[in-house]
């Protein structure tokens, strides 16, 4: 696949997230030389429960190495370093000594951990946990998920507390394993990872040794803490040992971090959002750590080697192309994805409809577990074309509450949104959301952001690039939506929609 506009050398990216593995090569120029994917099982043993089978993603993650290693037609000595990025939150617990998970990883959709984050509230206090950690106690976080498999599964604690357990998100289960699992692998993890468990405190960058004691998770069980670019070690062992050995494992960044990096969001002030499944937007914030008191979460944007952190605003949207799908699958109004675009076209706006998707409660700036989904203002009139609209709406009209949140929390106007994910390929959406926004919308070349910016995390850590002046340089507009709504009309929808929201809270009761 490789031809005389891809000369080598490359760096090779895995992307480990929610639904499947990924690995995607890519030159100097960073574009894309070829992709390898594999979707894994999602397993939801209740309801509110999701689970990975993380023996079944670390073959899949090899798998897509070798693969797209294969599609490129390339050999180890062309890859100069090969990065990581992953879904964030999801919680392993595995045996140090046999390499075996004691259990299903538990994903971060999972709610399962919802009880145990109210008793945490009501004993230890919200506010010390957002002061150390930048997060609100929340069900979506790694370490009370870690509590619960201690508390859980049979023997598990005792066996922690002896040292024959290590603790991961999946940029841990995946690195242990590249280096030697069993046999040597490095327990690490970075700080962007590490920023999303409730037990890292964002001053220091370290476990926080009170906070780990009142969640109930033993230190002896954590990663160490890295930096997002540096080498953590090399391939080695297994199959892609034999393919790949002595190829540096040079970065690790949560999958929205990544798309920061990716979308080359280097100065403070500048904003990304992701829109797949969940939509997740984050605003770089510099050498600042801001308290968020508008419901967005305090995290790490990235650190490079041994600079100085980047700190970053996260507002993260639980369900927006889950609702697309819901559509499709759950309500067959659509065949496909794409056709909610069609449908909503069919119609001039949304007759009155708002359809806020609280499925799993509201994620940010609301941080409510009782909430669930409503369609407010129906009517006779309305019909499955208003609805797509307002499904479309939906997204938009949540990412304007997260950018109204980030401005008021950082002070900084949003000046342009840069987009990537599956739903960008939607104009309608992009167009609203341009509207809603009442700022520029903006696309790069290269939509697969998240491995792009793993790629170059890595590639900085073993000098492939110098700089980020140099990754800045790769990133290209694609395509760009600006503003047409009026201001009267924006407002007066926006009024509706905060009405809608209204409505979904307080639907399950505290016991429920
Ligand atoms: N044209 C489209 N319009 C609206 N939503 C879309 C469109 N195409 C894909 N999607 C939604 O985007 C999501 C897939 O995006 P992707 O970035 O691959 O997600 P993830 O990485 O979270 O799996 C799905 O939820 C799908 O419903
Ligand atoms: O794998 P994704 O793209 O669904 O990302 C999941 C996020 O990292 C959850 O915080």
């Amino acid at each position: 696949m490789t031809d005389a506009h891809t000369a080598g050398p490359f760096i090779a990216a895995i992307d480990q997230g929610t639904t499947s593995s990924r690995c995607i090569v890519f030159d100097r120029d960073g574009r894309i030389v070829s992709v390898d994917q594999k979707e894994h099982e999602q397993i939801f043993p209740k309801p509110g429960w999701v689970e990975h089978n993380a023996t079944e993603i670390w073959t899949n993650v090899q798998e897509v190495v070798a693969g797209a290693v294969e599609k490129a037609g390339i050999t180890r000595d062309d890859i100069k370093a090969i990065g990581i990025t992953n879904q964030r939150e999801t919680t392993l617990v595995w045996d140090r000594n046999t390499g075996e998970p004691v259990h299903n990883a538990i994903v971060w959709q999972d709610t399962r951990t919802d009880a145990l984050c109210r008793e945490l509230g009501r004993n230890v206090g919200q506010d010390r946990f957002r002061r150390e950690t930048g997060l609100p106690l929340a069900s979506y976080f790694a370490g009370p998920k870690a509590r619960w498999l201690l508390d859980n599964v049979d023997g598990l604690r005792e066996r922690a507390e002896a040292g024959d357990l290590l603790f991961g998100t999946m940029d841990t289960w995946v690195i242990w394993n590249l280096t030697g699992g069993t046999d040597g692998g490095k327990h690490v993890t970075d700080v962007t990872n590490a920023s999303r468990t409730l037990l890292m405190n964002l001053h220091t960058m370290e476990w926080d040794e009170r906070i780990c004691e009142s969640i109930g998770v033993p230190m002896q069980m954590l990663p160490e803490i890295r930096s997002s670019a540096e080498v953590y070690g090399e391939i080695k062992g297994g199959k892609l040992g034999e393919l790949l050995g002595g190829i540096p494992v040079a970065s690790a960044l949560g999958d929205q971090q990544a798309a920061l990096f990716g979308q080359t969001c280097f100065a403070e002030g500048e904003t990304k959002s992701t829109y797949g499944t969940g939509t997740f937007m984050v605003m770089n914030t510099g050498d600042k750590i801001i308290n968020s008191y508008s419901g967005l979460l305090t995290t790490v944007g990235y650190r490079i080697g041994d600079q100085k952190p980047v700190y970053a605003l996260e507002g993260s949207i639980a369900v927006t192309g889950s609702l697309v799908q819901w559509m499709r699958d759950q309500m067959g109004l659509i065949s496909t994805a794409a056709e909610i675009e069609t449908l909503a076209l069919s119609v001039e706006d949304n007759g009155g409809a708002y359809f806020v998707p609280a499925f799993s409660g509201l994620f940010a700036p609301y941080w409510r577990s009782d909430a669930r989904g409503v369609i407010a203002g129906l009517t006779r009139y309305v019909t499955k074309a208003h609805l797509a609209r307002a499904v479309l709406e939906a997204t938009a009209w949540q990412t304007r509450e997260i950018a109204d949140a980030m401005t008021k929390d950082s002070g900084v106007e949003l000046a342009a949104l840069k987009v990537d994910g599956g739903m960008t390929s939607n104009n309608l959406l992009m167009q609203t959301l341009a509207d809603f926004l009442d700022a520029p919308v903006v696309r790069p070349m290269v939509a697969e952001t998240t491995c792009l910016g793993a790629a170059y995390a890595a590639g900085l850590a073993v000098g492939f690039w110098n700089s980020t002046d140099d990754l800045r340089a790769n990133w290209r507009r694609a395509a760009e939506w600006t503003p047409r709504m009026d201001a009267e009309t924006r407002d007066r929808e926006y009024k509706s929609w905060l009405k809608a929201v209204e409505r979904t809270m307080g639907w399950l009761e505290d016991e429920e």
